[in-house]
């Protein structure tokens, strides 16, 4: 069992990595908040396999739950369902002192910050992380999002939860694809922290491998994404350095309409981000390869056709790195060594060539 403290000036949460703490979801729930209102948010695939019996934990405990369940998939984190979701709440009757918890992956995290930090202003926050993507990524940071139309993430806060629960024995229920989609994020972190934390990516073979070494891979990123987003929460510089795949990576997620899921399109992202900096000189050569090796290893795609359409640059204006027409792309000179390279938008199309 590790814990990983977050804090900042105004606040600060533990993020809590073990296999054991769906055993005891009520007590650890009651070490951070006093008996309350709690909405218990969760989605359609993971709500009948977890939704009840968290519950009567918390029931148990002596909270007042209200179960709130959105479909399954990215098309649930939208502005008409946070609508939905804090109608709910009022009409249950939530007031300042109450709280939502979070239970799933990335969607139901995104969506359920949104709405936590939008209802009376900002209420409660918990985060049980129940996929490979929240419990290596998501669920730690504060960054809370919705999509508006084929825009990704363009509505959200920074609003950080007051604990995260980080237990792997969640993965037993979750498919490949979507444990790989987490691992593609697993990768994009071991590359910024260190050639240790990278040597670390280089022995996973296998999904089998990802399975067995979920714990430690868990507590190595977030021990990383925790250091940079404590010295940057609002994103004002090294923050962005955990962008890394996300400008080409968000862009051909959307125009990919579902097939592809966000770790497989941070991929390709990557690949096609580290190719073209090798190309400018700013990436090393055999970088790509490395990178290749790891992502391949489990199955994860590292191109696409997408890349380069007119539809693909009119994404690229909406990256939230892009100031004034400038964006700032994450590349890597090295294993743990990101740096920021400005291009103009205008540049873009012979860069991406
Ligand atoms: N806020 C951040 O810092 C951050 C970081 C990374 C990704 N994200 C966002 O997270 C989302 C991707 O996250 P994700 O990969 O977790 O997607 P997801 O939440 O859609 O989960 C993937 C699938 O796995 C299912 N699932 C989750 N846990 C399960 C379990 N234990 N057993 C069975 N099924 C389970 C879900 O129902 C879903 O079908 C994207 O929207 C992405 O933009 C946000
Ligand atoms: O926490 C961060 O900062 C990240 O960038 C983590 C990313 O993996 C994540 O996908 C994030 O939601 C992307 O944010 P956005 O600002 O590009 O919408
Ligand atoms: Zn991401």
């Amino acid at each position: 069992m590790a814990t990983v403290h977050v804090s900042f000036d105004q606040t600060a949460y533990d993020v809590k990595i073990n296999n054991t703490a769906h055993t005891r979801i009520g007590s650890e729930i009651l070490a951070v908040w006093p008996l309350r209102k709690i909405a218990l948010l969760t989605d359609s695939h993971v709500g009948p396999l977890y939704l009840t019996k968290t519950q009567q934990q918390l029931e148990a405990a002596g909270f007042d739950v209200l179960p709130l369940q959105v479909p399954a998939g990215e098309q649930s984190k939208s502005l008409t369902v946070a609508g939905d979701l804090i109608a709910k709440m009022a009409k249950a009757g939530f007031t300042r002192g109450d709280g939502l918890i979070a239970l799933g992956g990335g969607v139901v995290g995104d969506l359920g910050g949104v709405v936590a930090s939008l209802y009376m202003r900002g209420i409660g926050f918990i985060q049980i992380a129940t996929s490979l993507t929240a419990q290596v990524d998501s669920s730690v940071g504060g960054k809370t999002a919705v999509n508006l139309g084929d825009t990704k993430n363009i509505a959200g806060t920074f609003y950080q939860p007051d604990l995260v629960l980080v237990d792997s024995t969640y993965l037993d229920t979750l498919t490949d694809r979507d444990l790989v989609e987490g691992y593609g994020e697993v990768v994009k972190t071991s590359a910024l922290d260190s050639q240790e934390f990278f040597d670390f990516t280089g022995t996973i073979k296998s999904i089998h491998d990802i399975r067995v070494h979920a714990q430690e891979l868990s507590q190595r990123a977030i021990a990383y994404k925790a250091k940079i987003v404590m010295r940057d929460e609002k994103e004002a510089g090294q923050r962005q350095y955990l962008n890394f795949g996300h400008t080409i990576g968000h862009a051909i997620e959307l125009l990919a309409h579902g097939e592809l899921r966000h770790g497989e399109a941070v991929a390709i992202g990557m690949i096609a981000m580290t190719e073209r900096m090798a190309r400018d000189g700013v990436s090393s050569d055999d970088l790509t390869t490395a990178l290749k090796a790891r992502l391949e290893a489990v199955g994860l795609p590292t191109s696409s056709n997408l890349i380069g359409t007119s539809e693909f640059f009119d994404h690229l204006i909406n990256d939230k790195k892009n100031r004034g027409g400038i964006l700032n792309l994450v590349a890597l000179k090295k294993i743990g060594n990101p740096v920021i390279v400005q291009k103009s938008m205008a540049d873009m199309p012979t860069f991406i060539k």
